[in-house]
């Protein structure tokens, strides 16, 4: 097969419990991440041109406000072609191309994504056929939340959220995502999180799964689990970005069952009753100062899959 294309979908996180900073710079993590139905696709080719001298791993993004995404090695996807080629022991080629509709740096897990696609998509074009537990491996080395890119659905991730668990979930959730201009920086919000309970005096509890958010999720209840929605990170998100407060609290007035800030942010998730409910949320949303566009989306689904 000369190209191979995989589909990925974004994140959000149902809870994101923030124990205290390790001494590798990461914290302890209680992460339920949640895929939900906006995805990024990526397509790994073999070069056209034979020239030996020209970089092994290219990659192009198309998609609108892409301007913040590398197109150089620093790429998440260039970066997980290459980690799986060392892995494999030789020097593959490949020319990526990465067609993005998650939000760059808005706290969906766009670029762990692009690099699980990448890995998928390199494994197939290469014939390597390494099972799904090695790419695991490789993901959890590029980033905290590309493991979970790959595996998707409903899932509890501990450790520094690469430990992954799935969950048993019943039913569809119906979400609206309010998508926000400019990005926010992962290590800042988590740098602000540890700021504010300094300043504030409170010591970084020991994560534990919410008892009534794996109740909701088994049986489906959206009313539930709209409640049992928490994210340690969006004082931090709301600290840097004071707007999203006006963002969640339209979102609440306008019906959501549940509202709460995307991991670390900006984007802004909102659960709804039905698809009718999260198509009419959205119309009410679009014009909410400081809110770019609105996308409605569905959870949960898979992680990134070959396209057929
Ligand atoms: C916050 C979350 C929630 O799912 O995602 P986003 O909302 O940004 O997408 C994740 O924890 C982000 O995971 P990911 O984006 O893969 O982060 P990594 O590349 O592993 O780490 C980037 C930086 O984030 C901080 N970090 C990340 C994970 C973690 N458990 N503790 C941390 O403190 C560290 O400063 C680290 O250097
Ligand atoms: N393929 C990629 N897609 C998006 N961002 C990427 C990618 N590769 C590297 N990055 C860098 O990673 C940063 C965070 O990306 P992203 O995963 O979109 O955000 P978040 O961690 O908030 O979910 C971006 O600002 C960008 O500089």
């Amino acid at each position: 097969m000369s190209a191979i294309t995989v589909r990925v979908p974004a994140k959000v996180n149902l809870q994101l419990a923030v124990g205290p900073l390790r001494e590798d710079g990461y914290h302890d993590l209680v992460n339920v991440f949640h895929a939900v139905s906006l995805f990024d696709e990526v397509t790994a080719a073999e070069p056209l041109d034979a020239d030996p001298s020209a970089a092994p791993l290219r990659v192009r993004v198309e998609g609108d406000l892409t301007g913040e995404v590398p197109v150089s090695d620093d790429n998440l996807a260039v970066r997980a072609a290459r980690a799986l080629a060392d892995r494999a022991g030789r020097s593959y080629r490949a020319d990526l191309l990465i067609r993005k509709s998650i939000p760059v740096a808005g706290g969906m897990a766009g670029g762990s994504a692009d690099a699980a696609a990448a890995l998928v998509a390199c494994n197939d074009l290469w014939g390597l056929g390494l099972p799904v537990e090695d790419l695991m491996e490789i993901a959890a080395d590029i980033g905290s939340d590309v493991p979970f890119a790959l595996l998707g659905d409903t899932a509890v991730g501990t450790g520094r959220g690469e430990r992954l668990a799935p969950l048993e979930t019943a039913g569809v959730f119906h979400w609206v995502f309010a998508l926000a201009d400019g990005g926010l920086s992962t290590p800042r919000v988590y740098g602000e999180c540890d700021r504010l309970r300094e300043e504030a005096g409170v010591a970084a509890p020991t994560p534990a799964v919410s008892e009534a958010l794996l109740a909701a999720l088994r049986e489906g209840d959206a009313r539930a689990l709209g409640q049992a929605l928490s994210n340690d990170l969006q004082p931090a998100a709301l600290a840097l970005r004071p707007s999203l407060a006006d963002t969640l609290a339209a979102g609440r007035t306008h019906g959501a069952l549940g509202a709460i800030v995307s991991g670390s942010g900006p984007t802004c998730a909102f659960l709804a009753e039905s698809a009718e409910h999260a198509h009419e949320l959205a119309a009410l949303l679009k014009d909410v100062d400081g809110c770019r566009s609105v996308v409605t989306a569905h959870g949960p689904v898979p992680g990134a899959t070959v396209a057929g």
